[in-house]
């Protein structure tokens, strides 16, 4: 079972919650008096057709009739549960849902392919750049890994990759890297990352971390599986 109260209206509570498959009385229930009292709104299968693995239900930090239910497909209701649509996205088994509390078309959803953001119809492109004119991103600061040992080093490669360079390269908007001055070791592996570069004529890109014999972490030289199957660095 999971369980969501409204944001909006502390009252309002949705319960999503499985039952024995032969049965089948399971689905999504609302109360409108915290709890006291229930009715079922909908007995849509696919709301709780991962039940035996996850489930999940969210409801919207603005909206008490917008209620999210994550399963194998992400679903979203504008009528309290009553009909759902089904959200696209680049994989099945949605796990997590994190809205915005200030901005209800802000959320960032994670399934089993990586985390996305929202198809939020206003957000065009994304455009990374530095401030001012020096730098686009001069790296990482070497003194603070300089002491890892390999397996240290590899956890933080791993780590960093998957939290930034997987995450800009797999984000459904475009990301555009403006490298308007140093791009140097992570910060080329993030121009990189994007899924298109321009270059100032005040750029400058480069790897200095292998003349200290240190091979570049985030995928600059190995990329990553979606390289591997495109081969497009
Ligand atoms: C970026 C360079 C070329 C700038 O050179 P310069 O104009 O001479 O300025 P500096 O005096 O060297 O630097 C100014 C100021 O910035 C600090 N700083 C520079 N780079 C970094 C960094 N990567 N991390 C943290 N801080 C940085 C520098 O210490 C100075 O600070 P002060 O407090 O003013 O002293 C030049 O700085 C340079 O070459 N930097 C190193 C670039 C680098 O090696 N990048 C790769 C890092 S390894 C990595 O990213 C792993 C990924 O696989």
């Amino acid at each position: 079972m999971a369980i969501s109260v409204s944001p909006v209206n502390s009252n309002k509570v949705f319960a999503l919650i499985e039952s024995d498959s032969d049965q089948d009385k399971g689905g999504l229930f609302v109360s409108n008096n915290a709890g006291k009292t229930w009715s079922m709104v909908s007995g849509d299968n696919r709301l709780v057709q991962r039940a035996w693995y996850y489930i999940e239900v969210f409801t919207d930090p603005k909206d008490e009739d917008i209620v999210y239910v994550l399963s194998a497909p992400a679903l979203r209701s504008e009528d309290g549960g009553k009909t759902w649509k089904r959200l696209t996205g680049t994989h099945g088994d949605f796990h997590d849902l994190w809205i915005n509390p200030d901005n209800n078309k802000n959320m960032v959803i994670a399934n089993d392919g990586g985390a996305e953001l929202d198809e939020d119809n206003e957000t065009k492109a994304i455009i990374i750049t530095g401030n001012g004119e020096k730098a686009f991103v001069a790296g990482a600061d070497i003194s603070e890994f300089a002491h890892f040992d390999v397996s240290q080093g590899g956890e933080l490669a791993a780590k960093g990759q998957e939290l930034l360079f997987d995450f800009v390269e797999n984000l459904s908007t475009p990301v555009i890297a403006a490298v308007n001055g140093f791009a140097l070791g992570g910060g080329l592996e993030l121009a990189m990352a994007c899924h298109f570069r321009v270059a100032g004529v005040n750029a400058k890109m480069g790897l200095p971390e292998t003349t200290l014999g240190l091979i570049p972490g985030y995928g600059s030289c190995h990329g990553n599986d979606t390289d591997r199957k495109h081969g497009d660095r």
